[in-house]
């Protein structure tokens, strides 16, 4: 079901922003979960066949947000509520001047949310679809007058791709990580491109603001952070696989979750204040000029 804004259906329904030539992203509300970005047709995220949409669970694959906790949390479910609960649409699609397709999402505090977290809050969510390009903003307000409240947050994207196996990611060298398939064991990573073959599950901590996803000689995605000094690096591998419901047995061949967020340190936000942070996806082709951003920590 597609509908417009202001949106009034039944909690599972989806917006497109179509910015024309097929290129499109579908945002599910169910989590405000990006299901699909096509560039010129070609998908660039991966959704489980698997995946349920019950809006109970959350969608396994697109672009889930966690928040307010990441991982296992004693207070409610793993990675948080913001992907489990209905988002509103707040503004759009509306095109810009420059053709470019925007879209902004909205969710606040309801008694399902004060019931396993007593915050007041309001997420805002806004999308940007360009030519080649997804820009992510999403802000965290704490309208309390005195009451302060610290959380995690993640955009946790699942690419798709080829064959996981000839892709490698690049940005991360010289990073300290935890590694959670160790029980949370700190190395650092010396490799200039991390390959995945086999289970991966790693936060990289303070990881620059740049990294490249080379899905082949072809085709990479830029993963620009801005505010988000985290990187996870996730591939559930063979076993995890089978062991998952809602994600196919061979599947994790066609994947990897490259994720932005602020996960090692809880963000601490005081009263009335607001926490900003996003990511820009960028699909390079390799006749694409590719300008770096400046070296070094964002
Ligand atoms: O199955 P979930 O809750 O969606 O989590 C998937 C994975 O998400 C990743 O971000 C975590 O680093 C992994 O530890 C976790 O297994």
């Amino acid at each position: 079901m597609s509908c417009v804004a202001p949106c009034t259906c039944p909690p599972h329904c989806t917006v497109t922003l179509d910015r024309g030539l097929n290129t499109i992203c579908i945002v599910d509300l169910h989590g405000a979960t990006i299901v699909s970005w096509k560039v010129n047709d070609e998908e660039q995220l991966f959704v489980s066949q698997n995946a349920v949409y019950d809006c109970k669970k959350a969608i396994r694959g697109g672009v889930p947000i966690v928040f307010p906790h990441f991982g296992p949390w004693p207070l409610g479910p793993r990675h948080g509520f913001a992907r489990i609960i209905t988002w509103k649409v707040e503004k759009g699609p509306v095109k810009r001047d420059n053709g470019d397709i925007e879209a902004v999402f909205s969710v606040t505090d309801q008694d399902r949310t004060k019931s396993l977290w007593n915050f007041a809050f309001k997420l805002t969510y806004t999308l940007v679809l360009g030519e080649k390009t997804l820009q992510f903003k999403i802000a965290v307000h704490n309208p309390s007058k005195n009451k302060e409240f610290t959380f995690n947050l993640l955009l946790h994207t699942y690419f798709k791709v080829q064959n996981v196996q000839q892709c490698s990611i690049s940005g991360l060298k010289g990073c300290i990580f935890r590694d959670d398939t160790k029980n949370g064991i700190k190395s650092k990573e010396n490799r200039e491109t991390v390959t995945i073959t086999e289970f991966v599950d790693r936060v990289y901590e303070d990881a620059p603001a740049q990294q490249f996803l080379i899905k082949s000689q072809l085709s990479k995605i830029r993963i620009q952070k801005l505010n988000f000094p985290d990187t996870v690096v996730w591939n559930p591998w063979i076993e995890n696989s089978k062991a998952m419901d809602d994600f196919g047995d061979e599947e994790y061949l066609q994947m990897v979750c490259v994720e932005s967020g602020h996960v090692s340190e809880p963000v601490i936000l005081r009263p009335s204040i607001t926490f900003e942070a996003g990511q820009i996806l960028e699909l390079l082709k390799s006749e694409d000029q590719i300008t770096l951003l400046p070296v070094g920590k964002q």
